[in-house]
């Protein structure tokens, strides 16, 4: 399991064949940030376009079935994503719990599928900003991790949890830096009550609104292992602000 930053690109249903362009300029200056992680999700039709466009990145699905196969029109499953060369998967997006009705047991299953397939995992939980209002937040996004966590023997293998409270997703607001760093301090000891020490070292990533020019602070947060960027990922600059803020040192020149 490693330990880097780990910045992902969320690219949600945007981008067409032209702009694997601005993959290719994620893909070449990430060579400059070696003590990053970085990846980006686009739609299904790009993952293998991006996988050959690149070399650095990581590249992933934003969704998958729980099946490998059959009959469910438009779905894709896990071996799929593997086969077009996808590494990891993101599920339990609060888009698709909010948009699809996707449970916390179904996204349990397909996470479980999706690691029996190989492919990496992040579970995204977050509450929404009525939740928070009425003082709940904490406890559904403790519901949501038990209800979605993978449980099978290998469960906490390339798993990564996303942070990403629904207020702040594509609002520009971002949740306090007290907030996040409350949440995620929750979120690490539900991981380790799951699976023990496995859960020291599972990356929690926050997500809603992150920008070049609030990321250093938000990944200076202890317990912060990294962002999960809709918007400004879809452009090389803002993503790559993002990527900088998350490098340890100094990029090496290139
Ligand atoms: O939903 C998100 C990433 O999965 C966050 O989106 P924004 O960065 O656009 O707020």
């Amino acid at each position: 399991m490693s330990n880097l930053p780990y910045i992902v690109g969320n690219w949600k249903m945007n981008g067409t064949r032209s702009m694997l362009s601005e993959a290719r300029a994620i893909d070449r200056s990430t060579q400059r940030f070696p003590g990053v992680q970085v990846a980006i999700a686009p739609p299904f039709t790009l993952i293998n376009a991006m996988r050959e466009a690149s070399q650095m990145i990581g590249v992933g699905g934003q969704d998958c079935h729980v099946e490998a196969s059959g009959a469910f029109t438009g779905d894709i499953s896990a071996p799929m994503l593997r086969d077009a060369g996808a590494d990891f998967v993101i599920l339990g997006h609060s888009e698709r719990r909010a948009l699809h009705g996707e449970t916390d047991e179904l996204i349990r299953d397909k996470a479980e599928a999706a690691q029996a397939a190989g492919l990496g995992v992040i579970v995204c939980v977050g509450e929404t900003d009525g939740e928070r209002d009425a003082g709940n937040a904490e406890s559904v996004v403790s519901a949501q991790l038990d209800g979605s966590l993978p449980r099978g023997e290998n469960g906490a293998d390339k798993l990564s949890v996303a942070y990403e409270p629904v207020w702040a997703i594509g609002t520009g607001r971002v949740a306090s830096t007290d907030d996040i760093s409350a949440m995620h301090s929750i979120i690490r000891g539900k991981l380790k009550d799951v699976y023990g020490e496995a859960g020291d070292e599972i990356r929690i990533l926050y997500g809603g609104s992150v920008k070049g020019e609030n990321a250093p602070e938000i990944l200076a947060i202890d317990e912060v292992g990294g962002a999960l960027v809709g918007g400004a990922s879809l452009s090389a600059e803002s993503f790559l602000s993002i990527v900088g803020a998350a490098a340890p040192e100094r990029p090496e020149r290139g």
